[in-house]
Parts: C-alpha cells; sequence; structure tokens
C-alpha cells in the first residue's frame, strides 16, 4: 500500500492499534517493541486473519534491542508510540512519569533520525506530558504532535450517557477536555442528544455522576483488570485519530494539542501539549477550536492546566539533567 503506519510498543494497546488498523486496510504496518519476538509475532499473528478479512496491508514486527532497526521507520506517515509502563492498581497515570519519560527520549530522537516528517500520535501515559517529551525529543513541529487523551475520554463519556438515557450511541454527542488524567474536563455545555442539551434530558445528581464514572473510566478498567490497563476502547480512539491523518479527513476530535499564540490566551496555558477540539489532517493538527468557558467550567479548567504545567516542569527537569 502506499502508506504506511508505525507502531512503536506491541503491547496491549499497540497490538490491538495494529489489529483494528489492519483491518481497516488503510495502510501497511510496522510494528516495534524492545522485546524479542513481540512485534515480530504479533504482526504474523494479525496478519494470518487477514484471508477471513480480506485485507491486504502487509505488517511487520522489529525488535528494537539493535536500535538500527528503528531504521524500518522510513516512510512512516503516523507513529503511533505506546512503549512504556502501564499502571498497575493503586497507581496514577502521573506515577508513570519519571520511568515513562526516559523511553520518550529514546525513542523521539530515533524518530528525529529516521522519520521526522511522520505525524506523531503519543499513547503512552501521563499522554499529554509524553506528547511534550516527544515533542521535546524529536524537535519535530508541535502541530505534527497529537495526543491520546480526549477521543478515549469522551468515547467514555458519550457511552455512559448513552446508557443513562436508552438513546444510541450515535445521536451523543460529547467531548471531554483537558489533562488525560484525573482532572479532565467532561464539558457538559457543548453536549446533547441531536443537539437536545444533555442538561434538558438528565438531573444534575445524574450528571455528575456520570461526570465521576468518566473521570474514573481507566481506573474503573483498571480495577476489573488488576494486571494491566484498558486497551480495546484505546485502540479503536487511536484508529480514528490515524484514519483521519491517513485519509485526510478532517475529523474533529479533542486530543491534546500544543497550545501557542491566540489559543495558549484562550485556554489560559501555553507551550503545553492539552486536550482541547482539534480537527486533524493529513498535516496533523490542522486546526484548534477555542471553547467559551461558564465561571464554572474555567475552575474545573484550570485544575487540569495547573496539573498538566505542574508535570511538564518535571519534563523540563528531566531534559535539562540528561
Ligand atoms: N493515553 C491514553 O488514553 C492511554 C494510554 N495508555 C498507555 O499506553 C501505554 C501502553 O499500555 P499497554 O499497551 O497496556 O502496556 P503493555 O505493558 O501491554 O505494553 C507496553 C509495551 O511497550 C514495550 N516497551 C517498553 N519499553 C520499550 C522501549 N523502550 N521501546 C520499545 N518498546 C518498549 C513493552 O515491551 C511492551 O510490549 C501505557 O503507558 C499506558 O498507560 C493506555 C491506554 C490509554
Ligand atoms: O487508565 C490507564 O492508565 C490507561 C488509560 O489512560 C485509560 O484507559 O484511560
Amino acid at each position: 500500500m502506499d502508506k504506511k503506519i508505525s507502531i512503536i510498543g506491541a503491547g496491549a494497546v499497540g497490538a490491538s492499534v495494529a489489529q483494528v488498523l489492519a483491518i481497516k486496510n488503510i495502510a501497511d504496518i510496522s510494528i516495534f517493541d524492545i522485546v524479542e519476538g513481540v512485534a515480530e509475532g504479533k504482526a504474523l499473528d494479525i496478519q494470518e486473519g487477514a484471508p477471513h478479512f480480506g485485507f491486504d496491508c502487509k505488517l511487520q514486527g522489529f525488535c528494537t534491542q539493535d536500535p538500527k532497526e528503528y531504521a524500518n521507520l522510513k516512510g512512516s506517515d503516523v507513529i503511533v508510540v505506546t512503549a512504556g509502563l502501564a499502571r498497575r492498581p493503586g497507581m496514577s497515570r502521573d506515577d508513570l512519569l519519571v520511568k515513562n519519560i526516559g523511553i520518550m527520549k529514546d525513542v523521539g530522537e530515533q524518530i528525529k533520525k529516521y522519520s521526522p516528517d511522520s505525524i506523531i500520535v503519543a499513547v503512552t501515559n501521563p499522554a499529554d506530558i509524553m506528547a511534550y517529551a516527544l515533542q521535546k525529543a524529536s524537535g519535530i513541529s508541535p502541530e505534527r504532535i497529537i495526543g491520546l487523551g480526549g477521543s478515549l475520554d469522551s468515547s467514555r463519556f458519550r457511552t455512559f450517557l448513552a446508557e443513562a438515557l436508552n438513546v444510541s450511541v450515535r445521536d451523543v454527542n460529547a467531548f471531554v477536555i483537558g489533562g488525560h488524567g484525573d482532572d479532565m474536563v467532561p464539558f457538559i455545555h457543548y453536549s446533547s442528544v441531536s443537539g437536545i442539551p444533555i442538561s434538558d434530558l438528565l438531573s444534575e445528581e445524574k450528571i455528575q455522576e456520570i461526570i465521576k464514572r468518566t473521570r474514573f473510566g481507566g481506573g474503573e478498567i483498571l480495577n476489573l483488570y488488576k494486571t494491566g490497563t484498558a486497551f480495546y476502547a484505546p485502540s479503536i480512539s487511536i484508529s480514528v485519530m490515524v484514519e483521519s491523518v491517513v485519509n485526510d479527513q478532517h475529523r474533529v476530535i479533542p486530543c491534546a494539542a500544543y497550545l501557542t499564540g491566540k489559543h495558549a490566551e484562550n485556554y489560559k496555558v501555553s507551550n503545553a501539549f492539552i486536550g482541547v477540539p482539534i480537527k486533524i489532517g493529513k498535516n496533523g493538527v490542522e486546526e484548534i477550536y477555542d471553547l467559551k468557558f461558564s465561571e464554572a467550567d474555567a475552575k474545573e479548567w484550570m485544575k487540569s492546566v495547573e496539573s498538566v504545567k505542574k508535570n511538564n516542569k518535571l519534563a523540563d527537569d528531566y531534559f535539562a539533567s540528561h
């Protein structure tokens, strides 16, 4: 195929997104992992299912114990980064920062070396900070880097709203902004069912219950799995972002994007990746939409901003000393 997607990290999320994207049949897929045999095995395993779905894309796996294998990133339209540690019960996503930032530094440097023109999708947690770290390590222009968060969090939010209202998820339009952490902001004022505001349909108490469940959606799955975190909903959420780049679809999805200029002014945070509604196309983040905040929304938003800023400071300290 003439398009190429690379996935770094062939664990639960990486392998699952590889399969979803293979079924979509939009690009050849290269998978990378540091553990020998994992990426090679997952690529072959997914490929062997092709006859049933009839996908023609080719999958290949590479072990990055030999960093030269990263040369196989060359020519990637999109690179999805899922390499690193996932949390265990009792941990927050932020507890992964110190371990995962070193991996992002290595991965970012390899991307810079072999495929600096790609669009990067940062998935490894804490994702807003890992997007920031990947940008620093790769030097890639920030609008070519998109972090996962809102795409997944909004999918959970829509699922819970549809369930409460007993309506099709297709008619629920709702999104979550802010950092992909405990302070994310399910944004009720722009949420509706086919245009009918959510606040006309559900009591304030029910809405607050759904907001809380959405915020801890990742934790709910972690507490069920115990040995790992969510990967089915994450992989589908990543696939729509990737497909929007590969096929230049201009989907509007909340994701972590780098805020500067007038957007930084509107969102009261600059030079940081944080979840806002963006238009995704072949050039990555093609537009950032500025939302209007009520006083209460602004309070919630600023909590999330402060948490992202605090973590970016840790990332800056790491890069200053490594
Ligand atoms: N942003 C988001 O919304 C979401 C983020 N995540 C995050 O994605 C990451 C991956 O999650 P899972 O796939 O469930 O974990 P996993 O443990 O199943 O897979 C991680 C993979 O990364 C590989 N890896 C580790 N260091 C590497 C390196 N230096 N180079 C290449 N590969 C390396 C491991 O060998 C492993 O196969 C975690 O940080 C998790 O928290 C997961 C779900 C949603
Ligand atoms: O909960 C986690 O650590 C994984 C994740 O980000 C999510 O599922 O939202």
